[in-house]
């Protein structure tokens, strides 16, 4: 197996359609979609608008009647479709596993199919089911029916990367699971891919699972063809239509809040020091700040305690262990929506966000989340304004 997985390759899709026989109108209508290499691209929509059938196009498991998709740049006609299946990872509504065969069958499918060897296929089957968090030594031997719906679409995942495709098909993957079991298995998608970087087509009917995970979603309507192509903050922001905001749904700022991450906004530069720093040059800088206070960090810049001008009183030489200890810390990759939860419960007004190796990068507090929103809402209108304005002066210009 190669240490570095292969990742993904673009997918073009050229005035794609499907006519099926005796259907009244094509279930996907000269559809013209790009698909980065590396990037979730979610198809939305409600059902019959063609996300499937775009989606099986791909791997040929349906033919199209007209149009042509390529991938990696090759045309998939001129591709086996036997060959192409082995590129293109597939993920299906209840993983699909088959019960007869054990977990570990299951997964070596398409590595046997391919000729490797007894052992590589073996170390091949604990590395997938350690990568989807599961332990091999507990689930290689067990049949899928001893699995919860959660283990079961974790084994399809393990399944469909068994061969290290550049591509992942995933129709409505997790439609069928519980919403924590759901969420979980969407975090877990979010955090193999920051290492595997495939290109994924992500189907779902759901809203939040499409803001969540796309990198951009397109947003279809039937028959078959995309209204709206965009990253999911324009989406949300600047629907293209009516079809589109009365897709989404009311509740924008919520939706806001869990679109948006943590990292992204401008955090509170809360003033920090080691547990070096001599006390009394801290407590002067703590009074010029103005807060009253200061975060103390270990050597790796990792938050400690919170220290206040009374802890600093008549201390003399380095701050040591004076402050009170944090009680929590936010990552930089949480969504708004968990920060405020952990916020609205937080025994201080700010918590330190961590950033990668756990290392301070700023604090957040209600006030920030607030400002936070409220500034994109007003970016947003803005641009929608000057959208407007151009609009207006192209219709005075135009004869
Ligand atoms: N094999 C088929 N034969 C005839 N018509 C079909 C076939 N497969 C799909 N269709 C029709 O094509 C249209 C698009 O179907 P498709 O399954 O792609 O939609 P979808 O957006 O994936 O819907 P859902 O969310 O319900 O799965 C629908 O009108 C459907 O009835």
């Amino acid at each position: 197996m190669a240490d570095q997985p292969t990742s993904g390759v673009p997918i073009e899709l050229r005035k794609v359609t499907k006519a099926f026989p005796g259907g009244r109108e094509p279930a996907v209508h000269e559809l013209d979609l790009d698909i980065p290499a590396g990037e979730i691209v979610v198809l939305l929509g409600p059902s019959g608008c063609g996300k499937t059938t775009t989606m099986r196009m791909i791997n040929r498991l349906i033919e199209p009647t007209s149009g042509d998709i390529l991938i990696g740049g090759q045309n998939s006609r001129g591709i086996d479709p036997d060959r192409l299946r082995r590129h293109i990872g597939y993920v299906i509504q209840q993983a699909g596993l088959f019960p007869h065969m054990t977990v570990a069958a299951n997964i070596a499918q398409v590595p046997k199919m391919l000729g490797w060897d007894k052992r590589r296929i073996a170390e091949r089957v604990d590395e997938l089911l350690e990568l989807v968090g599961l332990d091999p030594a507990t689930y290689r031997g067990t049949y899928p029916r001893r699995l919860s719906g959660g283990q079961q679409q974790r084994v399809g995942v393990a399944r469909a990367l068994a061969a290290d495709p550049p591509v992942l098909l995933m129709d409505e993957p997790f439609g069928a699971l519980d919403p924590i079991s759901r969420e979980r298995l969407q975090d877990e998608l979010l955090r193999l891919q920051d290492d595997l970087a495939k290109t994924i087509v992500f189907v779902t009917h759901d809203v939040d699972e499409a803001l969540k995970i796309g990198d951009h979603i397109a947003v279809m309507q039937r028959p078959g063809h995309v209204v709206q192509y965009a990253r999911p903050a324009e989406i949300l922001t600047s629907p293209a239509n009516d079809y589109v905001e009365q897709f989404l749904g009311a509740g924008s700022s919520m939706r806001l809040l869990r679109l948006t991450k943590v990292g992204d906004i401008e955090l509170d530069q809360v003033l920090y020091a080691s547990e070096d720093a001599d006390a009394q040059e801290l407590r002067a800088k703590i009074e010029d700040d103005g807060r009253g206070y200061a975060l103390i960090t270990d050597g790796m810049r990792r938050p400690l305690r919170w220290i206040g001008l009374d802890h600093l009183e008549g201390r003399e030489g380095p701050v040591g262990s004076a402050g009170d200890p944090i009680t929590g810390a936010l990552s930089h990759r949480m969504t708004l929506q968990d920060a405020l939860e952990e916020l609205l419960n937080a025994d201080t007004d700010n918590v330190p966000v961590v950033g990668r190796r756990q290392a301070y990068a700023g604090s957040l507090s209600l006030a920030t989340v607030q400002n936070a929103i409220a500034a994109i809402k007003a970016r947003e209108r803005e641009r929608r304004l000057r959208g407007v304005t151009a609009e207006s002066a192209a219709a005075q210009e135009a004869p």
